[in-house]
């Protein structure tokens, strides 16, 4: 198997981007096997990062010296999303540095139904401020509350139910994550509660069509509970915890004193997506630890800048 002339051709420039720029990475996002060895002597010392929708593709490159393999789950989901969630990861497993700059490689324009496609598109990606907050370090705040890989699937999910929003409206909501027995203590139902009768492996929200599921949720009144094991425990809750002495910056309403609150008197970390701005703050023992502006909101958040460049022919 050889390189296809057009791959080679971006790669060359990638090359040369990373280079003249300069950038600090070539992020490949692959839906194609490809001759490693060919595509290594291209790319020279340029630093790599692979993500692959099929995890078999890069399997034979986790070994390879000075080469980063970038999990990205299977499921199917637009390409840009899809970067985004390497970009992202590459960021938390610390790869790349917050604001890094990024000459990134993937299929942009779609012919085939659904077969894999080759690499087309070459984009310069300057990692911008929305990154900047989103560090290991960050995450390590939260880390006493769950597991570091139920974290990130709550990040995913606030970040997208803030970018998202359903049917085309923004939506807002509070997930609160951990200390389930006390949260539910200090709350109330204010409906049934939608995830009674479903397995736990159907409330797993390290799974991305649960997470699909939950964002139809989310659509109702009410804060979300998931347990520290990454399980959703029970929605529509009204948090009933006091708010007295919790100290909220102005411009704040009651989803958000509400999130402060409820993780001021229990040990659960609580995530309010805003709907009015799509952002996701996260409490932490009455305080705000955390700020995520969501990826792909282009119209609102400039600092993600997205430059394309068609190959020369
Ligand atoms: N104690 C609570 N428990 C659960 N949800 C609550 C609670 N208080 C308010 N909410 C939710 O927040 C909504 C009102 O949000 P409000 O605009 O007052 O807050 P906000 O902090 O400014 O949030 P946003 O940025 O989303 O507008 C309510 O409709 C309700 O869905």
């Amino acid at each position: 198997m050889s390189l296809p002339s057009q791959s080679v051709a971006l790669l060359q420039a990638a090359r040369e981007l990373v280079q003249n720029l300069p950038a600090d990475a070539v992020l490949l996002l692959t839906e194609t096997s490809l001759p490693w060895e060919d595509v290594a002597r291209i790319l020279g010392d340029c630093k790599l990062l692979v993500a692959a929708v099929n995890p078999a593709l890069t399997r034979s490159l986790r070994d390879r010296e000075g080469w980063i393999v970038v999990d990205v789950d299977s499921e199917p989901r637009p390409t840009q999303e899809r970067m985004n969630a390497a970009l992202l990861r590459a960021v938390t497993e610390k790869h790349l540095q917050p604001g890094a700059h990024v000459v990134a490689l993937y299929n942009g324009i779609a012919t085939l139904e659904d077969g894999p496609e080759p690499i087309d598109t070459l984009s310069v990606i300057h990692l911008g401020e929305h990154l900047e907050r989103l560090t290991p370090q960050d995450l390590r705040v939260l880390a006493d509350a769950a597991p570091l890989d139920v974290l990130r699937a709550v990040v995913e999910l606030a970040t997208e139910i803030g970018r998202e929003g359903r049917e085309g409206q923004p939506i807002g909501t509070i997930l609160v994550v951990g200390d389930t027995r006390k949260v539910l203590s200090l709350s109330r139902f204010q409906n049934f509660n939608p995830f009674r009768g479903y397995s736990r492996a159907e409330r797993d929200v390290r799974k991305r069509d649960v997470r699909e599921q939950i964002k139809e949720i989310a659509k109702l009144d009410g804060a979300i509970l998931i347990s520290r094991d990454g399980i959703a425990e029970a929605a529509c809750l009204h948090l009933n915890a006091r708010t007295d002495g919790v100290n909220l910056r102005k411009g704040f309403g009651s989803r958000h004193l509400a999130a402060a609150a409820i993780s001021k008197h229990t040990n659960a970390v609580a995530f309010a997506v805003s709907q009015s701005s799509g952002s996701v703050r996260v409490f932490k023992k009455g305080e705000e630890v955390l700020h995520i502006e969501p990826l792909a909101r282009p119209h609102i958040w400039q600092p993600f800048r997205l430059e394309t460049h068609e190959p020369e022919r």
